[in-house]
């Protein structure tokens, strides 16, 4: 299979597992270690395309569950793809609808064919599958594809997640044989085994050898405390192919990109930063901030004096915070733009100090400075 999305190595960082690359799609090359913005529903909620671009947002993602059942994948495809029906012509990464199935509907049944469920929206009886899902991924025109998996709950028995990987792998193996367009889109597959060492071996040798032009690590930023996370990691990645993006999926937090980063992860999604926007917690260089908080009332600083951002040059904390608690749209707005852009930011010093060999330095002044030295 031609790849559509390939890796190049830049550079491997002397102090730890972290590095340099660009992935290559058919909408263009992203610069890794990088931060996807979320796209849920065909849009970063509240962002234009063009507010996007202006913070250098290299690929957003968006679903393939909420796609399906709204508007449906068939009016996606009618509109000439999601590119077109967004009005975003950079890559996008659409994730297979499972997470999202165990996520948000509460009626689920699990068998070898796939996930039967009551869609959250209107309680329809729907049914996901590998192939159902290659199928609205293909309609969607996303750049690169997800397999569909199961991402099992935290915490899980040995034998569920031993079986739950291997089903994971076959179902793995459906998406390779019903991917309509592998010349032109790319397909990731995503290594499951929960937080036992052994089952990651199993599934991360299972999938590498079916070749995938990509790897997520999946089942993960599950509610496991972040060590649990980080060690995960550092068993692993070094089983990923180094000549291959790799993606962990659902992080996140400042603190855990920078880590990730650290164990070579490549690319990172997280609802985080708009999601916490939406009740007005900012991410700034010395903490959260709370801007609900009486004591902003009256100060007229930026969010944060480091950040160069459009709202951080244009408007105060007190101007902010009285449109969060009028309830004003703007409002949100303006911490989404401030918290996207200090991820994205964030993730450009990273690979500035990837380039200069002095990641680990980097994490000690910007943990110290955000005040993560006590965790
Ligand atoms: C917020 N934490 C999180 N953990 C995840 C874990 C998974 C996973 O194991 N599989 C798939 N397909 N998606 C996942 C997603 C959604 C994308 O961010 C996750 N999101």
């Amino acid at each position: 299979m031609t790849a559509a999305v390939t890796y190049e190595s830049i550079k491997t960082c002397k102090q730890s597992g972290a590095r340099l690359g660009r992935v290559h799609t058919p909408h263009g090359v992203i610069e890794t270690p990088a931060f996807m913005p979320v796209g849920t529903q065909a849009t970063v909620k509240t962002m234009s395309p063009e507010e996007l671009k202006t913070m250098d947002a290299q690929i957003i993602l968006s679903n393939t569950y909420h796609l399906f059942i709204r508007p449906g994948h068939e009016i996606v495809k009618d509109a000439g793809g999601l590119h077109k029906f967004m009005n975003w012509d950079r890559p996008i990464l659409t994730d297979s609808g499972g997470f999202q199935v165990f996520s948000l509907s509460n009626m689920r049944k699990i068998t070898e064919e796939g996930v039967t469920f009551k869609s959250h929206l209107n309680g329809d009886k729907l049914f996901l599958s590998p192939e159902k899902a290659m199928e609205i991924q293909n309609a969607l025109g996303s750049d690169i594809m997800m397999a569909f998996d199961e991402c099992p709950p935290f915490p899980a028995e040995y034998e569920y997640v031993k079986k739950s990987l291997e089903r994971t792998t076959r179902w793995a193996e459906r998406c390779l044989q019903s991917h309509a367009r592998p010349q032109d889109q790319g397909l990731f597959a995503i290594i499951q085994g929960g937080m036992h060492e052994d089952l990651r071996k199993l599934s991360a040798e299972q999938l590498t050898s079916m070749d995938f032009p990509g790897y997520a690590i999946g089942g993960l930023s599950v509610g496991e405390p972040k060590h649990l996370m980080y060690e995960v990691l550092d068993y692993t990645t070094p089983l990923m192919p180094a000549n291959k993006p790799r993606y962990l999926m659902g992080v996140g937090s400042p603190d855990a990109l920078i880590e990730g980063a650290i164990r070579g992860i490549d690319m990172f999604d997280c609802v985080l930063p708009t999601r916490i926007a939406r009740n007005g917690t900012c991410m700034t260089s010395s903490g959260r901030l709370v801007i609900r908080n009486a004591k902003y009332a009256t100060d007229f600083g930026p969010l944060d004096a480091k950040c160069s951002c459009y709202t951080c040059t244009n408007y105060s904390r007190a101007y902010i915070r009285h449109l969060i608690k009028a309830d004003e749209t703007f409002g949100i707005r303006l911490t989404t733009i401030h918290n996207l852009h200090f991820l994205l930011q964030l993730m450009r010093e990273v690979r500035e100090a990837i380039k200069e060999d002095r990641l680990l330095d980097f994490r000690d002044t910007f943990f110290a400075a955000y005040g993560l030295n006590d965790n």
